[in-house]
């Protein structure tokens, strides 16, 4: 169960406190059935955009993240390229290509990113779909990530066609966040109970 969330007022630090506490409250059986669903919609096809052949950047996630390796595969299973974070010092990210479970180590913050040469931040710019971890998102599509800055200083280098897709819980789509000026808004959201349009703007 949610303690009641902060105010968009109130900063980005509570609603951190606020999202993680909840996922950490969240029973690893719950957890699990909500990453099957999410792999679901994507084998279904059921995302914003068409994936076969294209470059889907997505991400390994870690803890109590939403999302598996079975999502991935999913992806690559639909045709997609599919890039990793790569993460290096505070600055954009770089990527790797997933080849599957046996080709990651652990790098940074003992995330699993993929072995092999990284490739430069702009490679996002080829990419169809975004895949982004983040905390909580409002409807304005303001995302909340972990503090770093990685994906705000990323996503600057993105098309003008990408898909932006923050990945969440059903109860992580709020109302309202608070917004720096540097937070690039996504225009979608991927919750276990499929694809929210946001309203950036
Ligand atoms: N699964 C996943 N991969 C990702 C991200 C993510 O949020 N999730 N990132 C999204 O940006 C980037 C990495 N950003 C991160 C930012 C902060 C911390 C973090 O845990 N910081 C701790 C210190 C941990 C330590 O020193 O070991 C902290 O700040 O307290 C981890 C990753 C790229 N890859
Ligand atoms: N485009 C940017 N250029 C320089 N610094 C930036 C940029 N975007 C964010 N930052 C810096 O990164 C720090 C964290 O920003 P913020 O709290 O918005 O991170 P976040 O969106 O939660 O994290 P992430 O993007 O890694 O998921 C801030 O100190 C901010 O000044």
């Amino acid at each position: 169960m949610y303690t009641d969330p902060p105010r968009p007022d109130d900063g980005k630090t509570p609603w951190r406190e606020w999202a993680l506490q909840g996922r950490g409250a969240v029973p690893a059986q719950q957890r699990e059935r909500e990453a099957t669903e999410l792999a679901r919609i994507v084998a279904a096809g059921a995302l914003p955009c068409a994936v076969g052949g294209r470059t889907v950047c997505a991400y390994v996630p870690s803890g109590t993240e939403p999302g598996s390796l079975a999502l991935l595969d999913a992806l690559r299973s639909a045709g997609a390229r599919v890039l990793l974070p790569v993460t290096g010092p505070p600055g954009p990210l770089q990527w790797g290509e997933f080849s599957g479970a046996t080709g990651l180590r652990a790098g940074r913050f003992g995330l699993r990113e993929p072995v092999g040469p990284p490739l430069a931040p702009e490679q996002v710019a080829e990419a169809a779909l975004v895949l982004v971890p983040a905390l909580a998102v409002d409807r304005g599509g303001v995302r909340l990530g972990r503090g770093a800055g990685y994906y705000d200083r990323t996503l600057v280098h993105a098309g003008p066609g990408t898909v932006l897709m923050a990945v969440v819980r059903d109860d992580e789509v709020v109302p309202e966040l608070p917004a720096d000026r540097h937070d690039i808004r996504v225009g979608w959201a991927l919750t276990p109970s499929g694809p929210v349009r946001l309203a950036p703007g």
